[in-house]
């Protein structure tokens, strides 16, 4: 059996003062190249969740404490020597881009972990043409990062987080700031790092987006994992409160064939598609 690329094993987490555990005894398994979308409504646990993922939290937070297994690849992350060791395989992006932008220039950003990783120069700029074209953000390079509007600040760090070519990418809420071109261009390079093998976690609230893209579906709710499944059981089946025809024309599209051969399809385009084939007669 392959290793799955993280494995998590009655894991809590409770802030200093706080009433109850923000992430409540989570049991998770995900797979290599696996997109795994987390949902659940404000102050469900995610964020924390994903700060225990990338080792933030326990070890480098003096307001919470976490207990329970964390296995990257099979290793324990409590294994690991330092913080700047489980960000070689982790990469976090956090909800607020402003806390990860350290540069004055969007080029200096993108080679900054790059660098003090002490890459050979043809790497970095191997990578970073690569994250330039991936990202769509080639027009923003000598852009000071102050001045970036949200979304493009969101595109930047998760373009950087990539420079550093982790096996496990965790992105929280990375698309909150982007129109919804942005937010197709994010989720279509998330699609192609995951084809490549790379495994990536992604809490967002726009639930169609990660209906077409996501692998399984997490839902969490007051820290607990109350479901856990692909798209189509998790938002079509039961009383899931999501959006459900725009899921099934999404869904459905996807089960057709249209995805994922036909790069990029935002679910606007599957309901153009899905109609026109409709109209011809194609699709019942
Ligand atoms: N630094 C902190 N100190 C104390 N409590 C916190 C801290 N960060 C989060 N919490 C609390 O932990 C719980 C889970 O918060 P978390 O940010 O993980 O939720 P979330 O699902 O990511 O929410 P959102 O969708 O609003 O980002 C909430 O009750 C929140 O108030």
């Amino acid at each position: 059996m392959t290793t799955p690329a993280l494995a998590v094993h009655e894991l809590s987490a409770r802030y200093t003062g706080a009433p109850r555990r923000a992430v409540d005894s989570v049991d998770l398994e995900v797979a290599p190249g696996e997109i795994v979308g987390i949902l659940g409504p404000t102050g469900a646990g995610k964020s924390t969740l994903l700060k225990c993922l990338s080792g933030v939290i326990p070890r480098h937070d003096d307001e919470a404490a976490a207990k329970g297994r964390i296995e990257i690849f099979g290793v324990d992350l409590g294994q690991f020597p330092s913080l700047a060791a489980i960000t070689e395989q982790v990469g976090l992006v956090m909800q607020d881009p402003e806390l990860q932008l350290v540069n004055t220039t969007v080029r200096e950003e993108l080679a900054w972990g790059m660098e003090n990783r002490g890459l050979p120069v043809p790497e970095i700029e191997r990578r970073m043409a690569r994250a330039v074209e991936l990202f769509g953000i080639e027009a923003l390079l000598d852009r000071f990062t102050h001045a970036l509007s949200g979304g493009e600040k969101q595109r930047v760090v998760v373009a950087s987080i990539f420079c550093l070519s982790p096996r496990i990418m965790l992105l929280d809420e990375p698309t909150s700031e982007l129109d919804p071109a942005g937010t197709e261009s994010v989720m279509n390079a998330v699609r192609v790092l995951a084809d490549e093998g790379v495994t990536v976690i992604v809490v967002e609230h726009k639930v169609e987006e990660l209906a077409v893209y996501a692998d399984r579906l997490v839902v969490m709710d007051e820290g607990v994992v109350r479901q856990v499944g692909t798209p189509r059981e998790v938002l079509v089946g039961g009383h899931a409160p999501y959006r459900p025809q725009v899921l099934e024309v999404a869904l459905r599209l996807r089960e057709e064939g249209y995805w994922p051969g036909e790069l990029p399809l935002s679910v606007p385009d599957a309901v153009r598609v899905w109609s026109d084939e409709r109209a011809k007669g194609l699709a019942s």
